[in-house]
């Protein structure tokens, strides 16, 4: 069963027909193993890939990491036969790639939902998620968001998008439009906004610098292709002792100022209102839910 919203900062891509990286996918510490059957799997691989990652999902534990498979799309004549692999396994997410439209989420959902009845698994068990790529799908990201409730969130794959606009990826200036429609999409729907990936894996400084400006939109995490983009990001999603800190203030000050009858406080000559409680609020949560689980990784 999917959960709608969790802790999603990393979600790692796995090549699915490449057995040592999905045996030890989940041992590196992403918030979400996503095993691939699309792009990065060859034609010629494809049955291999799709045979893989269902043993993978049937006999593996992959403890307190999200499952997710990226499907081929509907259209390419393999995604239905993914679906009936990974849904029947038990796979708690779908990613549905290339989604360029409303209609493309609720065709998938059809067939997830036909699987599910023909394989006696409740119905709603299945998650997805739609990775936009495309200029047509980035018009339409707020229908996308709204398309299904099954949505744990909608994503940005950019490799795929720069295709389409005819340019390639450079300072993030190429990608400032679709993510702000992903995000306000995302939002608009209260489901969770992903980045996407950044290709040069050498490339620390470069990696960082995208994760750093993908947080301050106010994308809840992003895709990684490879484990030593993992701890950099979640290093740029823990909050600063000093964030931490102001939050904490900003909760004691508002307790005290209901306890007094009031709904606003002062804080250091500040005003703490409603919004600045919930941001606060939210920040303490995040911070509590990444330390639980690195803590996790790292006993
Ligand atoms: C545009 C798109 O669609 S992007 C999404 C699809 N692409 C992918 O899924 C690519 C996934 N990533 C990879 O294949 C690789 O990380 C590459 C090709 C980018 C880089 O490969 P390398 O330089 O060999 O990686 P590196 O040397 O850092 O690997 C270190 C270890 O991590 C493992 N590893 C690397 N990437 C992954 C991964 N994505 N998942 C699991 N394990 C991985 C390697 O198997 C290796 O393990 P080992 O030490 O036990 O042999
Ligand atoms: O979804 C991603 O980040 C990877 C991808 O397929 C793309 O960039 O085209
Ligand atoms: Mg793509």
């Amino acid at each position: 069963m999917y959960v709608k919203d969790r802790l999603r900062r990393s979600m790692m891509f796995v090549p699915g027909n490449n057995p040592g990286m999905i045996r030890d996918a989940h041992i590196y510490g992403a918030d979400s193993i996503m095993f691939d059957l699309e792009d990065s799997v060859a034609y010629t691989e494809k049955d291999t890939a799709r045979f893989l990652v269902y043993n993978a999902l049937k006999t593996l534990h992959f403890g307190s990491k999200e499952t997710v498979v990226r499907i081929n799309d509907l259209s390419s004549g393999l995604g239905i036969k993914d679906l009936e692999a990974v849904v029947r396994a038990g796979v708690q997410v779908v990613r549905l790639p290339k989604t360029d439209s409303a209609q493309d989420v609720i065709d998938c959902e059809r067939e997830i939902e036909r699987i599910e009845r023909e394989s006696g698994i409740p119905v709603g068990t299945t998650g997805m998620m739609a990775a936009i790529e495309s200029a047509n799908g980035v018009l339409h990201a707020a229908e996308i968001a709204h398309a299904s409730d099954r949505l744990i969130g909608i994503a940005l794959g950019a490799e795929d998008y720069v295709t389409d606009l005819k340019t390639t990826r450079s300072d993030g200036i190429e990608l400032l439009f679709a993510r702000c429609m992903i995000l306000n999409a995302a939002r608009s729907a209260g489901i969770a906004a992903l980045d996407t990936v950044y290709s040069d894996v050498n490339n620390e400084e470069g990696f960082i610098a995208e994760a750093t400006l993908i947080k301050k939109l106010g994308f809840d995490g992003k895709s990684v292709i490879n484990p030593r983009q993992i701890e950099p990001l979640h290093h740029v999603f823990m909050p600063s002792e000093k964030d931490l800190n102001k939050a904490r203030a900003i909760m004691d000050a508002i307790a005290e100022a209901n306890a007094r009858g009031s709904g606003v406080a002062s804080l250091k000559g500040k005003m703490i209102d409603k919004p600045v409680v919930t941001r606060a609020k939210r920040l303490l949560d995040l911070y509590e839910a990444g330390s639980k689980i690195d803590e996790v990784e790292e006993i």
